[in-house]
């Protein structure tokens, strides 16, 4: 039988990033792929130009529609914009009894937009992140989130062991945005875990943030244990970071299909 994931997220309408980056990951990763979405923006390689969310109601709509009758076998959360959309997913993850969630902290997008609300980081913290398996900060949002400022990798670690005891959840500080290498830290059960990658030099990287987190949400929805999934996961965005896709005039997205042979397709 075929595994399931959710991604409950923003849509990207240039397809990037977003809900359409982790559907494409999902399905180039062997789940079916399932969304709620949280908010519409209207984005391409260059920016954000205008962002509609979703009401609460229709959320929750949303997530009773999946969670009665598709059961996910993981959830990957992304951009939640309001303090309202994040009580209600809370609620619902609880309700249904969500299992394998994986939170990635969205908060600015690489073209530098802001993607939801400045009150919204605090409700985050509180309300979202005790019911997650896997928190996935980048350096920023590391910083942000545990109040440390990230020099170096001691940092990392310090960073994310802070995050991953206050909130009882793995925490993977990635490390996409240092400018040395592309190593990310995992820290959970007291010890913690270098995943190591090296330094693609490829200026198109709208997406990768939401296509790792996927990929981990799709792994785990698979049986794969923590280390495996993002392991495998590392290996996707890797993978689809060397494909040197080259589109639009700013950062542009990454190869989602690279793993897959067309005449598999066709
Ligand atoms: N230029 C790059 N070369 C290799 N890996 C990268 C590069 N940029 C990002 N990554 C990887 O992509 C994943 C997402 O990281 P990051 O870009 O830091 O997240 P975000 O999109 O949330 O800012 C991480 O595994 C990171 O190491
Ligand atoms: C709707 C939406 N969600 C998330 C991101 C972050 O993208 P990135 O993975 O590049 O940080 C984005 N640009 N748009």
């Amino acid at each position: 039988m075929m595994k399931t994931a959710l991604t409950i997220a923003g849509s990207d309408s240039s397809g990037g990033a977003g809900i359409q980056a982790d559907m494409k990951t999902m399905t180039a990763n062997g789940v079916y792929a399932m969304s709620a979405i949280t908010a519409l923006t209207a984005q391409n390689t260059t920016g954000v130009m205008s962002i509609m969310e979703v009401s609460k109601e229709f959320l929750e709509q949303q997530l009773d529609s999946i969670f009665t009758d598709i059961y996910p076998d993981a959830v990957k959360i992304g951009m939640v914009p309001s303090p309202d959309l994040i009580r209600a997913i809370a609620d619902k993850l609880e309700y249904y009894h969500a299992k394998n969630i994986v939170i990635d902290p969205v908060m600015i997008a690489t073209s530098g937009s802001r993607l939801i609300r400045e009150e919204t980081i605090n409700i985050m913290k509180d309300k979202l992140f005790p019911h997650g398996a896997l928190l996935t900060p980048n350096l920023w949002e590391a910083s942000v989130l545990s109040g440390i400022t990230i020099r170096d990798e001691m940092d990392m670690v310090r960073a994310a062991e802070l995050l991953s005891k206050e909130y009882g959840c793995a925490v993977l500080c990635k490390g996409g945005h240092s400018e040395k290498n592309a190593n990310d830290l995992l820290y959970y059960d007291k010890k913690y875990r270098w995943f190591i990658g090296e330094r693609i030099h490829n200026l198109n990287t709208h997406g990768t943030g939401c296509t790792l987190s996927s990929a981990i949400a799709a792994e785990l929805a698979k049986g794969k244990d923590l280390e495996e999934a993002i392991q495998l996961a590392k290996e996707y965005v890797t993978g689809a970071l060397e494909a040197m896709l080259d589109l639009g005039k700013g950062n542009g997205p990454l190869n989602h299909m690279w793993n897959i042979k067309q005449e598999d397709i066709l």
